[in-house]
C-alpha cells in the first residue's frame, strides 16, 4: 500500500475590514476588498493532517473527533482545484506517483469553538488547503492557494498569511485576481494585541453566506457602503498599517465594524449581531478612548456578538486595566499579572460580566505552518489525542 501524509496549521483572522457582501456565489468573490490582522496561533488554531492512498476508498474529514460531511459545494471545490494543480505536474512529470485520482483522509482539531463567530471556517479551510497542497508537494505561493481557499470560505483566503492581510476583490469573472496578498508582516507591527471578549460561544443565528445574501438583495445602504466608503477605506487602512499609526488604524477599525453592522440592520428582515453586552462593551472602549484624548482600544465585531479589542502592547495596562476592572470574573487572566494593571475609573453596568463566559487574550501572529505533529494513523484514521 503507498501512503502519503502532512499535516499543516492556519491561523484565525479577524477582519478590521469586513468582507460582506458576493457577487459570486458559487465562486465566493466579494462586493469589496477587506482587510484582517492575523493572530497567534499560540491561543487560536486549526491543526489538519492529510493522508492519502491508493486503498482509500473514499473522501472523509474528521472534524474534532467527529465525521463531518465532504459533500458541500464548496469543500468538493476546494479539492478539485488542488488535484487539478496536482494532476498537471503529474501530467509533466508521469514518474510521481498519481495522487490526484486517491481518496483523502483529513484529520482536523480546532483549539477553539466551531461556528461561534470566532472565525472557525477561516482558520479551517486556510489549514485544509495549506496541509492538501504540501502533500501533493504543489509549487504555488500562498496567494495563489488563497484563492483556493476563498472557494471553501471567503474570509479563510486571508488566513493565509500571517500580520496584516487584504483580500483584493479582484474584477475578473473568472475570480483569477480575487486573492489575499501580505499588507505587512508580523514583524513590521509585532506590538498589536487583541482582547476577545467571547460573549457567546452558542452556534450564530444567521450564518454569514445567508445574511450576506439578504444584505445584497435589500439594504440601500449596503450600496453606499460599497461604493462610497469601502474603497477609499481599504487605502486609508494600508496606508495606517505601513506607518504603524495606531490612532487612524483604530479609528477605521471601529468605523468599519459599525459600518457593517449598520448595514446589517438596514438589511429586510434586519439581521442583528450586537447584543446589549457588545453594545456596552462598544462603549466603554468609547469612554476610554475619550479619557485618553486619543484612541488606545479598538472594538470589532464579526457576524456575532464577540468582541475583539486591538491595542498596542505599550497601552496594555490601560486597556487590560479597564477590562479587568469590569470583567475579574470571567476566565482567561492567567497570562497576567493582574496587580501591575492600571486602576481605570469608567463605570459600567455591574452586572456586564454576565454577559461574557471567558477573555481570549492574544496577539498578531504568523501565517499557515507545515508540522510533523500528525493527527493521522497510518491507516488513515484520526489518532486519539
Ligand atoms: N478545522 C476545520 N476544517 C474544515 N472545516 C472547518 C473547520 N472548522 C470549521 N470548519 C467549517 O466551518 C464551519 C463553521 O463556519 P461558520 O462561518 O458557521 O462559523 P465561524 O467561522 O466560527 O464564524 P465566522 O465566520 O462568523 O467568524 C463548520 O461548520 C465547518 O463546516
Ligand atoms: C463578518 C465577517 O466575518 C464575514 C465573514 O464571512 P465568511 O468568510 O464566513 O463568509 P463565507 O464566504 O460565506 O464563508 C467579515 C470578515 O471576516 O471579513
Amino acid at each position: 500500500m503507498s501512503f502519503y501524509t502532512a499535516s499543516a496549521t492556519a491561523p484565525v483572522n479577524i477582519a478590521t475590514l469586513k468582507y460582506w457582501g458576493k457577487r459570486d456565489k458559487s465562486l465566493n468573490l466579494p462586493t469589496n476588498s477587506s482587510i484582517s490582522v492575523t493572530l497567534s496561533q499560540d491561543d487560536l488554531r486549526t491543526l489538519t493532517s492529510v493522508a492519502t492512498s491508493d486503498e482509500y476508498k473514499e473522501d472523509i474529514l474528521w472534524l474534532n473527533g467527529k465525521p463531518e460531511s465532504l459533500t458541500s459545494e464548496r469543500t468538493k471545490a476546494c479539492l478539485a482545484d488542488l488535484r487539478k494543480l496536482r494532476a498537471e505536474m503529474e501530467g509533466t512529470d508521469p514518474s510521481l506517483p498519481q495522487l490526484s485520482k486517491w481518496k483523502l483522509h483529513i484529520v482536523s482539531e480546532n483549539n477553539f469553538p466551531t461556528a461561534a463567530g470566532l472565525a472557525s471556517s477561516a482558520a479551517g479551510f486556510a489549514a485544509l488547503v495549506v496541509a492538501i497542497a504540501k502533500l501533493f508537494k504543489l509549487p504555488q505561493d500562498m496567494s495563489e492557494i488563497s484563492k483556493i481557499a476563498r472557494k471553501g470560505s471567503g474570509s479563510a483566503c486571508r488566513s493565509l498569511f500571517g500580520g496584516y492581510v487584504a483580500w483584493e476583490m479582484g474584477d475578473l469573472e473568472n475570480g483569477e485576481d480575487s486573492k489575499a496578498v501580505e499588507v505587512a508582516p508580523v514583524s513590521h507591527w509585532p506590538t498589536m494585541k487583541a482582547a476577545i471578549l467571547v460573549v457567546s460561544d452558542d452556534k450564530k443565528d444567521t450564518p454569514s453566506t445567508s445574511g450576506m445574501q439578504t444584505t445584497v438583495a435589500t439594504s440601500d445602504l449596503f450600496e453606499h457602503r460599497i461604493k462610497n466608503v469601502v474603497p477609499a477605506r481599504f487605502e486609508e487602512m494600508k496606508k495606517s498599517i505601513h506607518d504603524k499609526n495606531f490612532e487612524v488604524f483604530g479609528k477605521l477599525t471601529m468605523q468599519d465594524s459599525n459600518s457593517f453592522h449598520a448595514v446589517c440592520l438596514d438589511s429586510y428582515p434586519p439581521i442583528f449581531y450586537l447584543t446589549d453586552t457588545s453594545k456596552k462593551i462598544i462603549k466603554l472602549v468609547h469612554q476610554l478612548n475619550d479619557a485618553e484624548g486619543k484612541i488606545i482600544a479598538a472594538y470589532t465585531f464579526d457576524a456575532g456578538p464577540n468582541a475583539v479589542i486591538y491595542y498596542e502592547q505599550q497601552n496594555e495596562s490601560k486597556v487590560l486595566g479597564l477590562i479587568h476592572k469590569h470583567f475579574s470574573l470571567i476566565p482567561g487572566w492567567d497570562k497576567v499579572d493582574t496587580s501591575k494593571l492600571e486602576t481605570v475609573d469608567i463605570a459600567a453596568d455591574e452586572n456586564i460580566h454576565k454577559g461574557v463566559s471567558k477573555l481570549i487574550l492574544t496577539l498578531v501572529g504568523l501565517g499557515p505552518q507545515e508540522t510533523s505533529e500528525s493527527l493521522i494513523s497510518k491507516t488513515g484514521e484520526p489518532l486519539s489525542t
